[in-house]
């Protein structure tokens, strides 16, 4: 039988152990990644966030019948990708996020993507990542095309999705659940590869920062050398926030308190 994680795979459904997923959401600053974050974690659409506050949430998801353990890193990088230690070696999968009403949003994501190519070519392995272009709803202030989006997921072979953080619930969900069947396609072709058991030396600092190579401020790869799970870089103000049930949430079946993005939601 094949495994996920060293462990019994789907199709047994509901007895077999979680998969865990971690998934961080990049991209400039305003593109919406907390709002699709929070849209996803409670169904709800939250106009205002504190753009400071960078929070990973934990959230059991079922996924073709299959139990995951879905935790996603909401980053808040300054204006381009700062100490990406951080997510690089935290995460399974990545979304990155641009606003179709704004190119610089857009000019931001391929930076990303850069360093999400540079980082599965560093560790000679596969990264899922899903281009989303946020905010679907502003099209009639759209500065990027669909086309644009679709050619730049193309070229770094990633699926693209035009969302919106205040439309359908349904939407987002199948989104945040592609990003978890992607991560199962890459463990069905590489089950030994996970960035959270990172433990050998690897002489990788020789290739010199990511910076250097990349124009990426601040971003370097080569901490990379040394990391183990102990060691993985803190998250930066996190709080780790469990959402029992999204779902449970929306319905309001039980008082629950939530804190996200500093807001609390009932
Ligand atoms: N109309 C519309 N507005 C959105 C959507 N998503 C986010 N916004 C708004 O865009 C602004 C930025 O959204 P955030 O979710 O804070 O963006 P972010 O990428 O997390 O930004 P930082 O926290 O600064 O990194 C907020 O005013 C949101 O209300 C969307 O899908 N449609």
């Amino acid at each position: 039988m094949a495994s996920v994680f060293g462990k019994p795979r789907a199709g047994s459904g509901l007895h077999s152990a979680p998969l865990e997923v971690n998934l961080a959401i990049l991209g400039r600053r305003g593109a919406g990644k907390s709002a699709l974050t929070v849209k996803f974690l409670t169904k709800r659409f939250i106009s205002e966030y504190d753009p400071n506050l960078e929070d990973t949430y934990s959230s059991e998801e079922t996924v073709d019948h299959q139990p995951v353990h879905l935790r996603v890193m909401d980053t808040a990088d300054p204006d381009t990708p700062r100490n990406c230690e951080r997510y690089l070696n935290w995460a399974h999968a990545f979304l990155v996020v641009y606003s179709i009403d704004n190119r610089q949003s857009f000019e931001g994501s391929s930076s990303y993507l850069e360093l999400l190519a540079l980082h599965a070519k560093e560790m000679q392995r596969g990264y899922p990542a899903l281009l989303l272009a946020n905010k679907l709803d502003m099209a009639q202030y759209r500065q990027v095309t669909k086309a644009e989006g679709a050619a730049l997921a193309n070229r770094f072979g990633c699926l693209f999705f035009e969302v919106s953080a205040c439309l359908d619930f349904e939407h987002v969900q199948h989104v945040f659940h592609e990003a978890v069947r992607e991560v199962r396609r890459e463990l069905e072709k590489s089950p030994l590869a996970r960035p959270l058991f990172i433990s050998e030396e690897r002489a990788l600092s020789h290739q010199g920062p990511l910076t250097a190579r990349h124009g990426l401020a601040s971003c370097t790869l080569n901490t990379l050398s040394t990391v183990s799970l102990k060691e993985m870089p803190a998250v930066a103000q996190a709080k780790l926030v469990t959402v029992k049930s999204s779902r449970a949430q929306s319905k309001r079946k039980a008082p629950t308190l939530t804190l996200l993005k500093g807001f609390k939601i009932f």
